[in-house]
């Protein structure tokens, strides 16, 4: 399979490794991302080794880490994964060996599934952190922690309460693919249903890797998402229960969030709880990047709401959770034709509005947008004159001083984004001339349509973006 993206952490990677001193990086980010092949990836072109922490007993954990260590240090082939070797009688000894090593060679060392080795050996950082003291500047060891399990590689492993606080010399973040990486992953695919199993995965490289090459859009939502045995059938569920201890409201506050609900007292009517005892819950969401909080962009008001971020939540609490009685006992098939494609477009929407912030992100990294923007996001709020609710899709902001002696000037860039099955017309851009009004600065405007434009506008402050544009940046 090809490898797809992740050129700015594997150039990281290298550039650590070749530092030839001692390195700790910090690997983390949402199950299925990717990290493991990352850091498979890397590993694969240099000398080390690889092992994960086991959900198992100590003693478990100790073999697979004292047999890792026997590849590490040429005791064992690389490739073979057991020896005939004993397991290293304490933890200590096994690290210490591992260390001892490195003195003399340039070694690479992957724990992934860290949290499940800390929690098995809970003294494993502290073990660690004596070790990289006493060895730091003389060691060539680059280790490697991994996990998927956010709340604790972000307090226990980085936090200032962790032993390994401060001892790291890199972090990475896994995020999941942009919609053009996402493309990647599903070349046989249109832009067009590329873009669909975008929405539908939140670009999580995994999921996107189950879209089989001979299969259409439609027939491989229907295997995995509305076939009782589908490998996404129960996936949003399954996450929380693994994450989190109580599963169940955190289910009912995704699926109020999904159905619309998105301002604090929302969502506790809904559930059905205090706003106080909601707030907790939001929070271990926000932390999991599940959901996001969200205020207009610019704007310091307290307007925030809740929003998921994790596309495939909102399409499984929108579209899966509710039929499941009927994938389960009836079909699928029809599940997915009578109700779900027919309101494909209307979740598009968002995910829409997702790729046009990618892709000017993309056009900021090929320096091709009018001025810097030092915010992006979205914009709702009144317009004064009409007291009309306005909302604007896409807002890039800036406020640039070009003359020491006047205030700085706001620029701005406004977008409106069509997931529509025709041409956009001029009205579309004349109403976003007008909404920008409210937001008071110099604006260019960019359209994003998927079907493209019935007009023609030869204006350099205007720019008609179609979805081939978008893709073949
Ligand atoms: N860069 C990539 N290019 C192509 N495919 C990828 C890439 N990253 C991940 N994949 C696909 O996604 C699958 C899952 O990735 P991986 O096991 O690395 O995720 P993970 O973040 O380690 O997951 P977990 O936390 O659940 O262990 C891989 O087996 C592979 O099929």
């Amino acid at each position: 399979m090809v490898f797809v993206g992740r050129k700015n952490e594997l150039a990281s990677l290298e550039a650590q490794y070749n530092s030839n001193r001692f390195e700790l990086a910090i690997v983390y980010g949402r199950r299925r991302v990717g990290k493991t092949y990352l850091l498979n990836h890397f590993l694969a072109a240099h000398e080390g080794a690889y092992m994960v922490g086991l959900e198992s007993g100590a003693s478990n954990n100790l073999e697979a880490l004292s047999q890792a260590v026997y590849r590490a240090t040429g005791m064992v082939k690389t490739g073979q994964l057991q020896s005939t070797l004993p397991a290293f009688s304490t933890i200590s000894a096994a690290l210490t060996h591992l260390f001892e090593y490195s003195l003399n060679h340039r070694v690479v060392f992957i724990i992934d599934e860290y949290p499940y080795l800390a929690e098995s050996i809970p003294s494993v950082s502290s073990e660690l952190q004596a070790l990289v003291d006493a060895y730091k500047d003389r060691s060539q060891l680059m280790l490697i922690l991994c996990g998927s399990s956010m709340s604790f590689m972000e307090n226990q492993v980085l936090g200032h309460k962790s032993p390994l606080y401060g001892r790291r010399t890199a972090q990475y973040k896994i995020k999941p693919f942009t919609y053009i990486e996402a493309h990647q992953m599903v070349p046989h695919l249109s832009y067009e249903d590329s873009a669909i199993a975008f929405g539908l995965t939140g670009g999580v490289a995994e999921y996107l890797s189950y879209f089989r090459d001979g299969d259409s859009l439609d027939e491989s939502i229907i295997s995995l998402f509305f076939t009782p045995t589908g490998r996404l059938v129960d996936e949003p569920s399954s996450l929380l229960k693994q994450e989190l201890r109580e599963p169940r409201q955190y289910n009912a506050i995704l699926s109020a969030i999904a159905k619309g609900a998105s301002r604090n007292n929302e969502i506790a009517t809904k559930v059905d709880m205090t706003t106080g005892a909601l707030n907790n819950y939001l929070k271990s969401l926000i932390d999991l990047q599940i959901i996001e909080k969200i205020h207009p962009v610019g704007s310091t008001s307290n307007k925030s709401i809740y929003a998921i971020k994790d596309f495939m939540y909102t399409f499984w609490y929108r579209f899966v959770e509710p039929n499941q009685g009927a994938i389960e006992n009836f079909n699928g098939n029809l599940v997915y034709t009578q109700y779900v494609k027919p309101m494909l477009s209307h979740f598009m929407g968002p995910v829409f509005e997702t790729m046009a912030e990618q892709y000017v992100q993309a056009r900021i990294h090929c320096g091709t947008v009018p001025f810097l923007p030092q915010e992006m996001g979205h914009w709702w709020g009144t317009d004064s004159r009409t007291r009309q609710q306005v909302e604007i899709d896409l807002v890039a902001l800036a406020d640039i001083q070009k003359d020491p002696n006047a205030g700085p000037v706001r620029h701005l860039l406004v977008g409106e984004c069509k997931w529509k099955n025709n041409p956009i017309g001029l009205d579309v851009l004349v109403s976003l001339k007008d909404k920008a009004r409210v937001l008071h600065g110099e604006p260019y405007y960019w359209l994003f349509s998927k079907r493209g434009f019935g007009f023609i506008e030869d204006n350099e402050r205007v720019e008609l973006i179609d979805l081939p544009m978008m893709y073949e940046i």
